[in-house]
């Protein structure tokens, strides 16, 4: 997944389908403003976890977005960069499953199904998802929404050892709840969106301490 060469960046080109970058012109309070906007797909998120193993189910990919961040956050250039200094490793991230809305003719749950089943391999029918949160998945140059389901899985819905289609390249990893709750705690988390945050923590919340059963997920959709 890390054998990763000949990194270059262009220009994008106007015929993008995953964004469109414009500029939204506004009068506030008699003031003229503009904001430059990107229009991207909503998404979806997906918690998963393994009643079998008692573990959560996330993924782990190479994210070229947190790679360049990291590189010129810390003085870096892509400019015939030097994979030695910064290996393409440090740009794979840790995830829950998720993607974009980007089939008109699905719903958000039947596209939270999709992506479980081609990047984590668990065919799971759409009643057994249940809706967690609907937000914005950021609100500066995107507005976009993003809404969270938890799924639960067992060994008995596996079909496929998941890790994407086409040309993605997912590893799908089991993660203990102690690792999980060690992993949100660390305060500077390098490789994680804040909605993995988001969804460990919901989880760990509901998770009842004295039990060593994990209960049903107790919102609806
Ligand atoms: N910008 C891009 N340029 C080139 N190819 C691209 C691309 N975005 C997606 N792709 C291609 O589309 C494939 C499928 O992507 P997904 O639908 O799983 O969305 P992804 O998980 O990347 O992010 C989505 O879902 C996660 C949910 O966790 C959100 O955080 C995130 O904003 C949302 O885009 C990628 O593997 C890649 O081949
Ligand atoms: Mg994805």
């Amino acid at each position: 997944m890390d054998k990763i060469t000949k990194i270059r960046v262009e220009e994008l080109p106007p015929d993008s389908p995953y964004m469109q970058p414009f500029r939204f012109f506004y009068i506030q309070n008699g003031t003229e403003k503009s904001w430059d906007l990107l229009k991207v797909h909503d998404s979806v998120s997906i918690v998963i976890f393994n009643r079998t193993s008692k573990k959560l189910i996330f993924v782990k990919q190479f994210r070229p977005a947190v790679y360049h961040g990291i590189v010129t956050s810390s003085g870096g250039s892509l400019e015939n960069i030097d994979l030695k200094k910064y290996p393409p490793k440090i740009g794979i991230t840790l995830e829950l499953c998720g993607g974009m809305e980007d089939k008109e003719n699905l719903s958000s749950v039947e596209i939270a199904r999709e992506e479980v089943l081609e990047e984590c391999g668990f065919d799971i029918p759409v009643d057994r998802f249940n809706q967690v949160f609907k937000y914005k998945s950021g609100v500066g140059p995107s507005g976009a929404s993003q809404t969270m389901f938890y799924c639960e899985v067992t060994e008995a819905d596996r079909k496929t050892a998941g890790g994407g289609v086409d040309n993605e390249l997912i590893d799908v990893v089991e993660c203990s709840l102690k690792d999980a709750k060690k992993y949100i705690s660390k305060g500077v988390i390098n490789n994680s969106p804040p909605n993995f945050l988001l969804g460990i923590q919901w989880f760990l919340d509901q998770y009842p301490k004295k039990s060593k059963e994990v209960p049903q997920c107790a919102c609806s959709n």
